[in-house]
């Protein structure tokens, strides 16, 4: 009491006046802060703005209010709410905060390699928003995701692809149930752990499917609507990670795994490194200790976004589209029957496949496989770029529905407006893929069982252009 009494006395007004002056700071804070909303709003849909010849919503193209609504409220609606627009104002439109062609794929390469905004993995190559410095970081990594770097992995990922069959089929004999995509989680952070640090984290070999990755990363993937509209809760989240084990199990698993397990494991590749100990393959991280990249680039915290990044992209990723293909193949028995009888074709021993020379000459495994990542997408959301140098000139075209011709559109879009698209609006294009809901593997092949390559270009669950997933750059 004696403290505030003091502070107060200090102040140049009374006690009374102090609480009045507070209120009228914090109510012309807010009302400046609201005066400047609906500037920023009238402007948005204003006949002077940049973008309004382009026909859209307007409340969508004024405010965030709708992505609020449908993201954070919703949960994740929004991209479908933006699919519906889509049908009524046509491919493309303004919508804050992006200019979003719906489904012109040329389109999207090209911004996707002259553009430069980021996501989030702070300290990762995958999170850096500025152009130049994304290509540096991306550079020494990239080198990795060729096939004369992952061949001398194979024996290594069909001894865990083995590991995790004996382990399922032991599982299915005890008849109980269990969650698949916890098992696929298991196999792909062990792999992609003994390529980048030469170690498995060892989740194949625990008893059970579980800890792994799977629930804590879906725990924290669940809460980005809400972060992007509130960045400031991530420092509030940080402050949790001093205090693993007063948060639930899954998110303690991961932060351990990020806080402890990774710099120990990068750690011990540098060692292994500086003491000149020649492993039988080389791995990520001892191999970007070695490379020419700048010093600070080789930090533990950079080092460890990137492995973070590494870890998060590779794993979550290819398990869910295992288990999305596990679906369809169980679910459809012609469809199975079809791919068992092309792999018969190459396979003798089960136990001892074949190497991937073989199997990625099979056109219906291939089919399976691409089937499978387009209805998993990818990232579904809404991948912003910007181009900062130029202006943009889009065309396309467009159908109203039920009209007998099609709209020829051309906009240009000023340097320095983001452009949006998602793998989910583009993959259920029923023009592009009839019956897009449909796991029909057969949409790839033509009659010669050849690769549709038209149908290629709008496939985007790797992304395009600079920024696209190292995941399926497999050149020699
Ligand atoms: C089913 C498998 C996978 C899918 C569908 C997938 C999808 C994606 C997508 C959509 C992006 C963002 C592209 C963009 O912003 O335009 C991405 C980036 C990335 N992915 Fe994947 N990914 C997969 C597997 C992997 C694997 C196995 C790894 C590595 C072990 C990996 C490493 C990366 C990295 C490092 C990036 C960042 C690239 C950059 O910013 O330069 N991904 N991935």
């Amino acid at each position: 009491m004696a403290l505030r009494d003091t502070v107060i006395s200090a102040l140049p007004f009374r006690e009374y006046d102090f609480k009045v002056m507070v209120g009228y700071y914090i109510l012309l804070f807010v009302s400046i802060w609201l005066a400047y909303q609906v500037v920023r709003a009238v402007w948005n849909i204003s006949p002077f703005h940049p973008l309004s010849r382009i026909p859209g919503p307007k409340l969508a193209a004024a405010t965030y209010l709708p992505e609020f609504y449908y993201d954070v409220v919703k949960f994740g609606k929004y991209t479908s709410e933006i699919k519906r627009m889509h049908e009524i104002y046509g491919t493309a439109m303004p919508c804050l905060p992006y200019f979003l062609p719906h489904d012109d794929n040329e389109y999207f390469t090209y911004i996707q390699t002259n553009m430069n905004e980021g996501l989030c993995l702070d300290a990762s190559g995958f999170a850096t928003a500025d152009h130049d410095l994304h290509r540096m970081r991306r550079a020494p990594l990239a080198k990795f995701f060729s096939k004369t770097q992952l061949t001398p992995m194979e024996p290594r990922v069909q001894q865990l692809a083995q590991h995790l069959c004996d382990k399922i089929l032991a599982q299915a004999g005890t008849g109980k149930p269990f969650d698949l995509i916890m098992a696929y989680s298991c196999f792909t952070a062990d792999a992609i752990s003994d390529y980048g640090f030469g170690e498995s984290l060892g989740y194949l070999d625990q008893e059970s499917w579980e800890p792994n990755f799977h629930k804590s990363l879906t725990m924290i993937l669940n809460t980005t609507h809400i972060f992007r509209f509130f960045p400031f809760l991530n420092g509030i989240v940080a402050i949790g990670s001093w205090f693993p084990d007063y948060l639930p199990k899954d998110i303690a698993v991961l932060i351990r795994t990020l806080n402890t397990t990774i710099p120990n494991l990068i750690r011990k590749a540098k060692h292994t490194m500086e003491a000149g100990i020649e492993r039988k393959r080389p791995t990520v991280f001892a191999e970007m200790f070695k490379s020419d990249i700048p010093e600070q680039e080789k930090t533990m915290s950079r080092l460890v976004g990137e492995a973070a990044a590494l870890m998060n992209g590779g794993t979550g990723t290819v398990a869910w589209t295992l288990s999305i293909i596990t679906y369809h193949l169980l679910t459809q028995p012609k469809v199975l029957d079809k791919l068992t009888d092309e792999l018969r074709g190459v396979v003798s021993d089960p136990q001892r496949l074949p190497p991937w020379p073989t199997l990625e000459k099979l056109p219906y495994l291939g089919a399976v496989i691409q089937e499978g990542l387009r209805l998993s997408y990818g990232a579904s959301g809404r991948t912003a770029r910007v181009a900062t140098g130029e202006d943009l000139v889009y065309s396309g075209e467009w159908k109203p529905e039920g009209a007998k011709d099609g709209v020829s559109l051309s906009y240009t879009i000023p340097r320095g407006y983001a452009v949006g698209m998602s793998a989910f609006l583009v993959h259920h294009d029923e023009t592009l893929f009839p019956d897009s809901y449909e796991f029909m593997p057969e949409r790839w092949l033509d009659d010669n069982l050849e690769r549709r390559k038209e149908r290629e270009q709008h496939f985007l669950s790797f992304g395009k252009g600079s920024r696209m997933c190292l995941g399926p750059i497999v050149k020699a």
